[in-house]
C-alpha cells in the first residue's frame, strides 16, 4: 500500500470517504481483568461496560461466567442492562462452561459464545493431552453446542501463532463448517512480529474454507511489546475485528491497548484505510474510569491517554509547538478527550514559552526584564520539577518564589469518628512574633483543618481542587497534598508533604495562605526591574 503522508496537515486524519469497518473486540472486563491486580467486582464491570458502551466498543467480552458465581452475574447484569454492543462470554470447549456461559449471556440483545481451543503442538501435548484431530473435533462439538445457546459464536485456536500453519487451516476451516463466525488467531504469548503476523494473517486469509460473512480476529500481547503493531499488522493484511483493552491491561505484559490501536487507525486512516465506530474523544475519561476501579495508574508517557501524551517542556518543542501544533503532535489533545495540550515549564523550557505563560498572567516584560525574569526562573527550575503559575508570578512581581513564611505550624491535632463529624486544632506562629491557636469543626479532618488555619490566620480559603497522592512507596510512604483555593478572585496553589495525609493538607494550606500574605497589597508588574 502507497502512502503520501503531509506531516503539517492539520486534517490528514478526517474521514471523507467510506472505509471498511474494523470491529472493536474490548476485552478489559474479560482478558484484561484476569491479569494480577486488575480484578473487578461486578458493580466495577458494570460501571465500565456503560461507559465502553458510551465509547462505541462493538462487542464486550464482559467476562468467563464459569470463574466464579460473582463474574456469572457480572456477565448476566452487563447483557441485561446494555443495548447497543454484542455481549460476549468466554467459555472452555466443555458443556459445563459452555452452558453457563449461554445462561449468563440470555438477556442480551446480541450475545456471542466466545469458545477457545489450544492448537500448538506445546499446548496440545503439555497441557491438553489431545491429538490434532482431538481438538478438531472438541472444537466443533462445542461451536454446535455453543450455536444453540447464543446469536453467535467465535472460536479462538489459543496460542496459534505457534501452531502449524497447515494444521491451523484445518481447525479454522472445521470451526466455520461447524457455525462459528468469528475465528480469532491469538499471539496468545506475544511471541510475534509484524512482518511475520501479516504473513500469518495473509496465509489464513487465502486458504481457510469459510463463508464470505466470516471475518478473522487478531488478539495480539505485549510481551515484548509489539502487541498493538502486531494487531495493526493483522489488520493491514485483513483482520476485520482486533481484540484489546483499555490501558493495555491483561495477561503479563498486556493485550494490545485499545487507545493506541484506534488512534493509529484514525491518524494514519490513509494508510490502513479502515474506521472504527469508536468516539475518540470518550478515550482518556474511559481510561481514567478503569484507573479508578483498579486502582492502577498509567505510566506518565503512556501513548494517548499518559499525563504526558499532549504535554511539553523542552524550549524548542515548546518554541515549535507555539509556532504550529503540527511541529510536535500528530493528534489533538480534544480528540481523545485531554482537554488542551500543555506548555509544562520545567527546567528544559526556553523563553518563548515563559513569555507566553507570563503573557497569559498578565505580565509584558520588556528585554531586559526578561533577562532577569529568566535566570531567575532557571534556577528556580534547577531545584523544582515544575515551576508554577505562582511562582512564576512572584519571580515577575520581585517576590521570592522560595520564601517560606510568615506563618509557621508548631502544633497539629486532629479528631475524627467514623460517620460523624471531626475536630482540629492548630497553633501557628507569625515572623512578626505573633502566636495563634484555633479549632474547628468539620465534616471531615481535612475541612477541619482548613476551617482553623483560616481562623487562625484570617484568611478566608475558597478551595476548588483538593487532590492527594502517594510519592514514595510502602507503608511509611510520603503523600503529596495540592490544594487549589479562589481567594480575591483568582486561584492560589499550594503543596504540602508529609507522611501523614491530613498534616501535608495543613502545609498546603499554609503555603497558599502565606503566599496571598507574601503578595499583598500586589506590587505592579514593573516591580520586576527591582530584582
Ligand atoms: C489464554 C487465556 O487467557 S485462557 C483464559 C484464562 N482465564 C482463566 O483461566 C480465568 C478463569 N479460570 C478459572 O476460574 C478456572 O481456571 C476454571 C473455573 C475455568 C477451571 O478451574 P478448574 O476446573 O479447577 O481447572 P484448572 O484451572 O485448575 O485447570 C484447567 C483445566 O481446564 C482444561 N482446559 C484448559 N483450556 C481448555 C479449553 N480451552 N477447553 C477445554 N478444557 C480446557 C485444562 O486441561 C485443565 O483440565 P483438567 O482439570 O482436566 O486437568
Ligand atoms: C482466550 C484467548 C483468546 C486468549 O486470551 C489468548 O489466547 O490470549
Ligand atoms: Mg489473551
Amino acid at each position: 500500500m502507497t502512502h503520501q503522508h503531509n506531516p503539517t496537515d492539520e486534517n490528514s486524519d478526517v474521514t471523507d470517504v467510506a472505509a471498511e469497518r474494523v470491529r472493536i473486540f474490548d476485552t478489559t472486563l474479560r482478558d484484561g481483568e484476569q491479569a494480577p491486580g486488575f480484578s473487578m467486582d461486578r458493580r466495577a464491570k458494570l460501571r465500565m461496560a456503560h461507559a465502553l458502551e458510551a465509547l462505541g466498543i462493538d462487542v464486550i467480552e464482559a467476562g468467563f461466567p464459569h470463574a466464579s458465581p460473582d463474574d456469572f452475574n457480572a456477565v448476566a447484569e452487563i447483557a441485561r442492562a446494555l443495548r447497543g454492543p454484542t455481549i460476549c462470554g468466554l467459555a472452555r470447549c466443555q458443556t459445563g462452561d459452555i452452558e453457563s456461559t449461554g445462561r449468563a449471556l440470555e438477556g442480551a440483545h446480541h450475545s456471542r459464545i466466545h469458545l477457545f481451543l489450544s492448537t500448538s503442538p506445546l499446548h496440545r501435548e503439555h497441557k491438553l493431552g489431545m491429538s490434532k484431530q482431538q481438538v478438531i473435533d472438541t472444537a466443533c462439538a462445542s461451536i454446535e453446542r455453543a450455536k444453540t445457546l447464543s446469536h453467535e459464536v467465535e472460536f479462538s485456536a489459543e496460542d496459534a501463532m505457534r501452531t502449524e500453519p497447515e494444521y491451523l487451516v484445518e481447525v479454522f476451516s472445521a470451526a466455520a463448517a461447524a457455525g462459528a463466525t468469528t475465528l480469532n488467531a491469538p499471539d496468545t504469548v506475544g511471541y510475534m512480529t509484524p512482518a511475520e503476523i501479516a504473513e500469518r494473517f495473509a496465509y489464513l486469509l487465502k486458504h481457510v474454507r469459510r463463508d464470505q460473512h466470516v471475518i478473522f480476529s487478531s488478539h495480539c500481547h505485549d510481551d515484548l511489546g509489539m502487541a498493538v503493531a502486531n494487531s495493526l499488522a493483522a489488520v493491514s493484511a485483513g483482520a476485520r475485528q482486533v481484540e484489546c483493552t483499555i490501558n493495555g491491561i491483561g495477561e503479563r505484559a498486556g493485550n494490545a491497548s485499545l487507545e493506541e490501536v484506534v488512534m493509529a487507525l484514525r491518524v494514519r486512516r490513509p494508510l490502513f484505510g479502515v474506521d472504527t465506530g469508536i468516539d475518540t474523544r470518550k478515550l482518556y475519561p474511559t481510561s481514567r474510569l478503569l484507573t479508578q476501579l483498579t486502582g492502577q495508574a498509567v505510566p506518565r508517557n503512556k501513548a494517548v491517554v499518559g499525563e504526558n501524551a499532549f504535554a511539553h517542556e523542552s524550549g524548542i518543542h515548546q518554541h515549535g509547538m507555539l509556532k504550529h501544533r503540527g511541529t510536535y503532535e500528530i493528534m489533538h489533545a480534544q480528540d481523545v478527550g485531554m482537554g488542551e495540550t500543555r506548555l509544562v515549564l520545567g527546567k528544559h523550557s526556553g523563553r518563548h514559552a515563559l513569555r507566553q505563560r507570563l503573557q497569559v498572567l498578565g505580565h509584558t516584560p520588556d528585554e531586559g526584564e526578561m533577562d532577569i525574569i529568566f535566570a531567575r526562573f532557571k534556577a528556580l527550575a534547577d531545584k523544582k520539577r515544575e515551576v508554577h503559575d505562582e511562582d512564576l508570578e512572584a519571580i515577575a512581581l520581585g517576590h521570592d518564589p522560595e520564601a517560606t513564611g510568615p506563618w509557621r505550624i508548631t502544633q497539629l491535632n486532629t479528631n475524627s469518628h467514623m460517620g460523624g463529624s471531626a475536630s482540629a486544632s492548630v497553633r501557628l506562629t507569625h515572623d512578626n512574633g505573633h502566636e495563634v491557636g484555633e479549632a474547628a469543626i468539620g465534616d471531615g479532618p481535612v475541612d477541619a483543618v482548613l476551617r482553623a488555619i483560616e481562623r487562625a490566620t484570617g484568611t478566608a480559603l475558597d478551595v476548588t481542587q483538593f487532590q492527594v497522592r502517594a510519592v514514595s512507596e510502602g507503608g511509611d510512604a510520603q503523600g503529596q497534598a495540592q490544594l487549589t483555593a479562589r481567594h480575591a478572585e483568582r486561584d492560589w496553589r499550594g503543596n504540602g508533604v508529609s507522611t501523614d495525609i491530613i498534616e501535608a493538607t495543613a502545609h498546603a494550606a499554609l503555603a497558599i495562605v502565606n503566599r496571598i500574605e507574601r503578595q499583598a497589597p500586589a506590587p505592579q508588574p514593573a516591580a520586576v526591574a527591582g530584582l
